[in-house]
């Protein structure tokens, strides 16, 4: 191999010497690059891969994705970096630039990756594309693991920097919405800072859900062999202040999926419902707070704070109604439920439901059946391990630490307080020993009066839809309006829905 590589070389030389004595210049320019430097110079032991832009006048995921993963390799010998930000990006968003190489290791592969573009010439659009270099014998273990691990990369980056975005039909369409949620949904970034560590909750619950979003999140290919939309519901339920919205924040926020949340008192039937639902965008959380009340959609307490607009609305509404005997265009839950099974299932992936209600024991037996939500979370008054969580979040202490904690824990323990008002508790003072000695004394009074039945029981707040929480007898549908009028059914929703966004 040695005695053929020098005599090729020697020959190298000899021709060149030739080429100098009768080539002119410039043709022996051309011939050095085109003709001698292929015949001459050994073969790289090295293979370059090419990751254009675009692929077919189609973005190129692959380029997307280094683009997006390189952001984490850049080394301190990367000497011209660029730097750019849109409207709804928090972070600035660095790449390298032009003519910078970054090398990374990925089980023992080696790589070099070379960021290239060409310059404008003419009616020449710019080219931009990444040489992605390594050793030949590598080239299956590249395209194969390598590449699947920049990829796999980049899309947990890419969560981690997605802006959570909130639709509700109450928000106005903003000028930079992109409209890719596109009907009549407005949209406000999600602020709520809620997270699956400010949460209070118990800690083997938590993980149960953390674990089961999780899950949800791989089983892509599983959903697809089993037949199953990659779809995931949930219940949560308990009493006001336990935590259900700050949950679905905290679940939006870890998944970085955006909230849809959707107030049904302002849908009139299930022709608008299923308009309004498949508006809604992948990688999102469908949200219906108080299922039990909110899907009173027409009977209504506050009729004369509506606008002119709505109250017209719902006037020719009620009126078409009366005047029509198809109820099936009239908003049930089993119309609810039923576009969940059916249509819902049947666009869109990795999507994920969330009903909330303070009634369980109301709900109708057709939301509660098996299979139709995937878990029922139990959201309820707060326990001495999940006051820790409140601790440290308002006080920055670890309560194993302070000696007011575990008589406070234990006290918690028995008795029914709210997350919520013992959060409002430990923001009474500065001083956190002051606060400690408040929470004992207002957990203590809590006790007694519930000892003496003086503190009405959270739940014992009445029934806000009766009659969306029985079946009707007939057809398993809801009863309509007309209908619940008849029955003399108290009006109003009877309890506060506290959204998201307050
Ligand atoms: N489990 C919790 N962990 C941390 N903070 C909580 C928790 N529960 C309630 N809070 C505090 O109380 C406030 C109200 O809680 P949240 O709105 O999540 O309760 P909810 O269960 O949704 O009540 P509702 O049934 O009235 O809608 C939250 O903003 C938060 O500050
Ligand atoms: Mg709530």
């Amino acid at each position: 191999m040695f005695s053929v590589c020098a005599s090729l070389s020697g020959f190298s030389m000899l021709f060149r010497s030739m080429l100098n004595d009768f080539v002119p210049e410039q043709l022996r320019s051309y011939i050095y690059e085109n003709v001698l430097g292929r015949l001459f110079t050994p073969s790289s032991k090295n293979l370059t891969l090419i990751i254009d832009e675009n692929s077919k006048y189609k973005r190129n995921l692959v380029y997307e994705a280094a683009e997006m993963y390189l952001r984490t390799k850049i080394g301190p010998e990367t000497e011209r970096l660029r730097v750019g930000k849109t409207p709804k990006q928090k972070h600035f968003i660095v790449t390298i630039a032009k003519g910078e190489a970054i090398r990374d290791t990925f089980e023992d592969i080696q790589v070099k990756w070379l960021y290239v573009q060409t310059e404008k010439a003419n009616s020449e659009k710019v080219k931009r594309y990444y040489e992605l270099t390594f050793e030949k014998k590598l080239r299956e273990r590249v395209l194969d693991s390598y590449l699947n691990h920049v990829i796999a990369e980049s899309e947990k980056i890419k969560r981690d920097l997605r802006v959570v975005n909130l639709y509700s039909r109450d928000v106005h369409m903003s000028s930079d919405d992109d409209g890719s949620a596109g009907g009549s949904w407005g949209c406000i970034s999600l602020e709520h800072p809620s997270t699956f560590e400010t949460l209070a909750m118990d800690p083997s619950a938590k993980k149960k859900i953390i674990d089961d979003l999780d899950r949800f999140l791989k089983r892509k290919e599983f959903y697809k062999r089993v037949g199953k939309a990659w779809k995931r519901g949930y219940l949560l339920y308990g009493p006001p202040g336990t935590g259900k919205s700050s949950l679905i924040a905290a679940m939006a926020n870890y998944l970085k999926f955006d909230v849809f949340d959707l107030d049904l008192s302002n849908i009139y039937d299930n022709g608008e419902l299923k308009r309004i639902l498949l508006s809604t965008t992948n990688r999102s959380i469908l949200v219906i707070e108080d299922i039990d009340c909110n899907a009173e959609v027409r009977d209504r307490e506050d009729e004369n704070q509506e606008t002119g607009k709505a109250r017209g609305k719902r006037k020719r509404r009620e009126d078409e109604y009366d005047e029509s005997e198809d109820q099936d265009t009239q908003l049930t839950l089993s119309g609810i439920l039923n576009f969940i099974d059916g249509l819902w299932s049947s666009f869109g992936d990795e999507r994920i439901i969330v009903f909330t209600t303070n009634h369980k024991d109301r709900l109708d037996p057709a939301l509660l059946r098996p299979g139709r939500m995937d878990m029922h979370i139990n959201m309820s008054y707060c326990t001495g391990l999940a006051f820790r969580t409140l601790v440290s979040n308002y006080l920055g202490l670890d309560g194993l630490n302070h000696p007011l904690c575990e008589e406070i824990e234990k006290l918690i323990d028995s008795t029914e307080v709210t997350p919520a008002e013992l959060a409002e508790q430990l923001m009474q003072d500065d001083d956190p020993n002051v606060i400690l000695r408040g929470v004992i004394s207002f957990v203590e009074k809590m006790k007694y009066e519930k000892s003496k039945g003086k503190v009405k029981a959270k739940e014992d707040v009445p029934a806000c839809k009766e009659l969306l929480t029985k079946k009707d007898d007939s057809c398993g549908k809801q009863s309509s309006m007309k209908n619940q009028k008849q029955a003399g059914k108290p009006k109003g929703r009877g309890m506060k829905r506290q959204k998201l966004m307050e």
